[in-house]
């Protein structure tokens, strides 16, 4: 079971750094490139000269000359950061590490940064591209500047009118609703029916409405959610269901948990249905 540590050059890690922290990113860079050294003024020094700031140390011994140590710092954060991370840590390299070569950089990771919108069989291929686009631009944004400074890389950028929706308000219009729960309609009992007439009837004169739905076990109240749910979905429009608990979120087709729900609530725009369902199990 147990096998004994194999004995590479390496002898520990170096907590992380980004590269907006400035002088603590240059002394991990020199950590991780000089051999042994035995002080911070040992690390500083190059040919004899001890500099001032690790920056310039660096810069002396070519660390900062081609683009590998930005290479280097995106490389690691793939192996731990989710897409949404890398593509703030890219905006952030492009703004504050002026890279030699930014377009080699976005095409050597420009897959990890499209990971989570491919996860998203609805998307199609260029939307996606539009989405990383626009995430990375409202980063730089933020920090003072707009994604056409960058036209070396990404060429000239505009956005068309799906990519300013958030994404999840993307993902929620698109849902694909099975057959199965399409054809539930025909099959709801009267009482189901009512419910359901009267429900979507409010929802589609578009005024606002709270309905409580309640019943023993079995009765077919999720069911009856399902097809609600499957009628607005098909119509293109936007219908959540939530849960409180796990167990009631586990069988509803593309739940959300409370928190996604308020969040969405107050960000997007129309939302005709919004179900939340409270078991107790
Ligand atoms: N109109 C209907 N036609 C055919 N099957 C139905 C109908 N309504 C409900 N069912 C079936 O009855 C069973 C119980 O229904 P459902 O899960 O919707 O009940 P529920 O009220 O949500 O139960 P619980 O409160 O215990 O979760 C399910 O197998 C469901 O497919």
């Amino acid at each position: 079971m147990w096998s004994r540590r194999k004995r590479h050059l390496t002898i520990g890690r170096i907590v992380t750094c980004h590269p907006t922290e400035g002088e603590r990113y240059y002394l991990r860079l020199l950590l991780m490139n000089i051999r042994g050294p035995k002080s911070y003024e040992a690390l500083r020094t190059i040919d004899g000269k001890c500099y001032s700031t690790f920056r310039e140390a660096a810069e002396k011994i070519g660390l900062l000359h081609s683009d590998n140590n930005l290479i280097d710092c995106m490389s690691e954060a793939v192996s731990y950061q989710m897409p949404y991370s890398l593509r703030r840590l890219f905006a952030t390299l492009l703004v504050y590490c002026n890279p030699a070569n930014p377009k080699d950089l976005w095409t050597k990771f420009e897959d990890s940064m499209l990971e989570d919108f491919k996860r998203i069989s609805t998307i199609s291929k260029t939307n996606i591209q539009q989405l990383v686009l626009k995430h990375i631009n409202e980063v730089l944004l933020s920090m003072g500047h707009n994604i056409n400074e960058f036209k070396d890389i990404f060429g000239n950028v505009s956005f068309c009118k799906t990519t300013n929706e958030a994404k999840e308000i993307y993902f929620e219009r698109n849902i694909i609703v099975s057959e199965e729960d399409i054809h539930l309609e025909s099959k709801l009992n009267v009482e189901q029916k009512n419910a359901y007439d009267i429900i979507l009837e409010r929802v589609y004169s578009n005024k606002s409405g709270a309905f409580f739905i309640d019943g023993p076990g079995g009765t077919g109240k999720t069911f009856l959610y399902r097809a609600l749910l499957a009628a607005i979905r098909t119509k293109g429009c936007i219908a959540l269901a939530t849960a409180s608990s796990q167990a009631a979120a586990s069988i509803l087709l593309r739940r959300l948990s409370i928190i996604h729900v308020s969040k969405f609530l107050l960000t997007s725009m129309k939302i005709s249905l919004a179900i939340l369902v409270n078991k107790v199990h």
